[in-house]
């Protein structure tokens, strides 16, 4: 499809897109496949009255119980299907041209201000290392540097990070004047020395004053503490009196480069460095990451207030210094772009094994998806790598009073309940959520080359807690009266109220399932058949809703660049999270509700041990501690293995007839190939991943009760 300019006047366009060309054909399938849904349903409750009329002791409770979970699992996975569509119906594509902007930008000499917030909150389960070459990265931008300013909130409360700064503001006089320079593309340090960029006696001076840096830093992390002869006056080190601990504690906020004194090495401008550690009390809630934006958007406002802000995960460096460029194409677009309230850009992340095994790239909510909310009224904010009008955090588009005065205010911001919203563990789904519904639209830049690259959980059990913390903060958005399928769709419309009820009702993929993973299986094992014969045309319905719905998937992969390999551990992680994080999220979820807690926001460890990355790298499954979420997930396993023997053993020893066996040992033979790490991490495995002996006796155990429970109900 021809390209659309989206700038009507004369100046040269900053920004175009164009829709994609599966649109039309996925409308189709769309209107093709919800018809299949229909007749599915239709034949489903043909059954069902069936089953009912003919109540007797074959046809007794237990089965019409099977049947509607059936029915009811169906109606979980259309629904999921039927919102996943507004993700598929205009899918765009964006491009930038910052030459153009540099041009016009150049001429009024008026580049915007830039206040870029990075958040950390644990100096060991986040390497203040890693956090410092995230800062370094986005100061040494292409872009004036007395526009930018860089504020590190620090919710671990630690001296060990600020420490790491006060080092890093030193080296920053370097490092800048270096980058540009040599026109570096990578200007995390860690991110540019690890690549082997060393030739010149230039890099290997730079070098040797990083890796001294980075030993100092290393060193003192190894002690927990900082030398005492570094406690000086200066730069507030010594405000860590007895008593201080990361929960309760006074505010502290140190500049470290002041943009408007401090100069480079060579007498050069400088970016403005500021550590804020805001005040903690046991007694009062703090909000997590959203509390900590909250007060980086008032400490800002005081100091620079600049019009448009940035904000990083501590783990989420530049890896393209040309990035604020792009975005300004958006935010500075002179008529239209004055109801965008943020530019974001997709998440992408480094060191990810070949064939991606725990399903890291979370291709379609980083990439895919945000395609498709674009070309309606913009994608959902992912908490990094997102530029935001200061102007969006104050008010819907169309309020009138004055942003500038009253932000100040702290009372006034909660009062309202703006800026960064409280109340979901997803603070950024929900605060994207709500700044669309009043009105605001985003924008979805996902260039070429990634702007930012971040860290990944590699393990099994940090993977899983990560989108267990997700599932809960979902839930809190679902079961809220800002529900997306009521609250989302009548403030939006019901495309993009859709889009955010498939995500606000994720966790709910766990109950098709823990239901085809467990009951069916158990139900089969037990004579009990809830699938359809091959000769009956529920059948081939279900063929092609499998296939459809696999295959559709499998195309989106392809085409976002990807490989069939990495599409495969895509879809095993999603059973694997529905048996898991949703399943424990949900239970999680709902007793925080009966007991009115509230849970935390568990940060995900970013320090990784070598044994197991080399793990890792080979694409070995890391089950080697006692975790609660394996034993679900054994249990799967062997459940499935039993149901897929007994039912070769009915085939051979019994007359029965495969017709009606056929589609529960293809579902139990799915799960099983599915599971293929999980048999190997029990009995085929001998390293220090491999499952542990408790994880399989108990999960053993479990399945025994299981059965006996099923044998009891099913049999009698
Ligand atoms: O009390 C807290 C807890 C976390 N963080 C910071 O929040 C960021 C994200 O935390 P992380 O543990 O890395 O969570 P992830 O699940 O990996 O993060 C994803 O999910 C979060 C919640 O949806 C989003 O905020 C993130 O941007 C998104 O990358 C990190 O920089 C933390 O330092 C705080 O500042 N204070
Ligand atoms: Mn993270």
């Amino acid at each position: 499809m021809a390209p659309t300019q989206s700038s009507s006047n004369s100046s040269p366009p900053l920004h175009t897109f164009y829709v994609h060309g599966r649109a039309v054909p996925y409308r189709l399938f769309a209107a093709v496949y919800s018809s299949a849904l229909l007749l599915l349903f239709y034949l489903q409750l043909c059954k069902l009255s069936n089953l009912v009329n003919n109540y007797n002791s074959a046809n007794s409770f237990p089965a019409i119980f099977l049947h509607l979970s059936m029915i009811f699992s169906d109606f979980v996975l259309a629904f999921l299907w039927a919102t996943s569509q507004a993700f598929r119906m205009r899918p765009i594509r964006r491009q930038t041209f910052p030459d153009n902007l540099v041009k016009m930008l150049d001429k009024s000499g008026e580049y915007p201000r830039l206040d870029v917030f990075i958040c950390t909150a644990d100096p060991y389960k986040e390497p203040p290392l890693s956090v410092v070459n995230t800062a370094l990265s986005v100061m040494a931008y292409e872009y004036p540097m007395d526009k930018i300013s860089v504020y590190v909130s620090d919710d671990g409360g630690s001296k060990l990070t600020l420490f790491a700064f006060i080092e890093a503001a030193r080296f920053a006089r370097h490092w800048l004047p270096f980058c540009r320079e040599k026109r570096l593309v990578e200007r995390s340090p860690e991110a540019y020395f690890s690549n082997n960029h060393c030739c010149s006696s230039d890099d290997e001076e730079m070098k040797t004053m990083y890796e001294a840096m980075k030993r100092k830093v290393e060193t003192i992390m190894k002690r927990g503490e900082v030398n005492k002869e570094y406690v000086t006056d200066q730069h507030g080190l010594n405000k860590w009196r007895p008593g201080f601990n990361h929960q309760d504690h006074p505010t502290i906020i140190e500049v470290l480069l002041d943009g408007s004194e401090d100069r480079d090495i060579v007498g050069h401008k400088i970016p403005n460095l500021v550590y804020v550690s805001r005040e903690k009390s046991k007694t009062s809630p703090h909000h997590f990451k959203a509390g900590a934006l909250n007060v980086l958007t008032r400490v800002s406002a005081t100091m620079t207030n600049a019009p448009v802000i940035l904000n990083l995960d501590c783990d989420m460096y530049s890896n393209d210094p040309t990035t604020p460029l792009q975005a300004l194409c958006f935010l500075s677009e002179p008529v239209k772009g004055l109801e965008l309230a943020y530019v974001q850009f997709p998440q992408h992340f480094y060191g990810i094994n070949e064939n991606d095994t725990y399903g890291n790239e979370f291709k379609r909510l980083c990439r895919v998806n945000p395609m498709g909310m674009d070309g309606l009224q913009g994608t959902s904010y992912v908490g990094t790598g997102c530029f935001f009008r200061r102007r969006a955090l104050f008010g819907s588009p169309s309020s009138q009073w004055a942003a500038e005065r009253r932000e100040l205010d702290p009372e006034f911001q909660i009062m309202l309940l703006i800026g960064f919203r409280y109340g979901s563990l997803v603070e950024d789904y929900y605060t994207g959520y709500k700044l669309q519904c009043e009105g605001w639209k985003s924008v979805f830049c996902d260039p070429e080359r990634p702007a930012f690259l971040g860290d990944t959980p590699i393990n099994l059990h940090d993977v899983l807690s990560q989108s267990r913390r997700w599932a809960i903060g979902l839930l809190e958005v679902t079961f809220s009266k800002y529900c997306p399928l009521t609250y989302g769709i009548k403030s939006m419309g019901i495309l993009m109220g859709l889009a955010y009820t498939h995500y606000a009702f994720w966790p709910f993929w766990s109950i098709p399932i823990t239901i085809h993973a467990f009951l069916t299986p158990l139900a089969f094992i037990n004579g009990v058949s809830t699938f359809p014969k091959v000769t009956d045309p529920l059948f081939y319905l279900y063929v092609f809703l499998f296939i459809g719905a696999y295959a559709q998937d499998l195309i989106d992969f392809l085409l976002t660049n990807g490989t069939t390999m990495q599409w495969w551990s895509d879809q095993r992680m999603w059973l694997i999270r529905g048996l898991t994080s949703h399943l424990f999220g949900s239970i999680d979820f709902s007793l925080q509700k009966l007991v009115l807690s509230t849970l935390g926001f568990n940060v995900t460890n970013k320090a990784v041990e070598n044994e197991q990355s080399k793990r890792y790298e080979q694409g070995a499954f890391e089950f080697g501690f006692t975790s609660p979420f394996f034993v679900p997930l054994t249990m799967a396993a062997i459940v499935n293995l039993m149901a897929f023997v007994v039912g070769v053993l009915r085939v051979v020893f019994l007359p029965a007839k495969v017709e009606e066996m056929f589609v529960q040992m293809f579902v139990s033979g799915f799960v099983m190939v599915n599971c293929w790490p999980i048999y190997e991490g029990i009995a085929l495995r001998d390293d220090k991943g491999k499952m542990t002996t408790k994880t399989t006796v108990s999960s053993i155990l479990l399945v025994g009760i299981l059965y006996y429970v099923t044998y009891i109900t099913l049999r009698s």
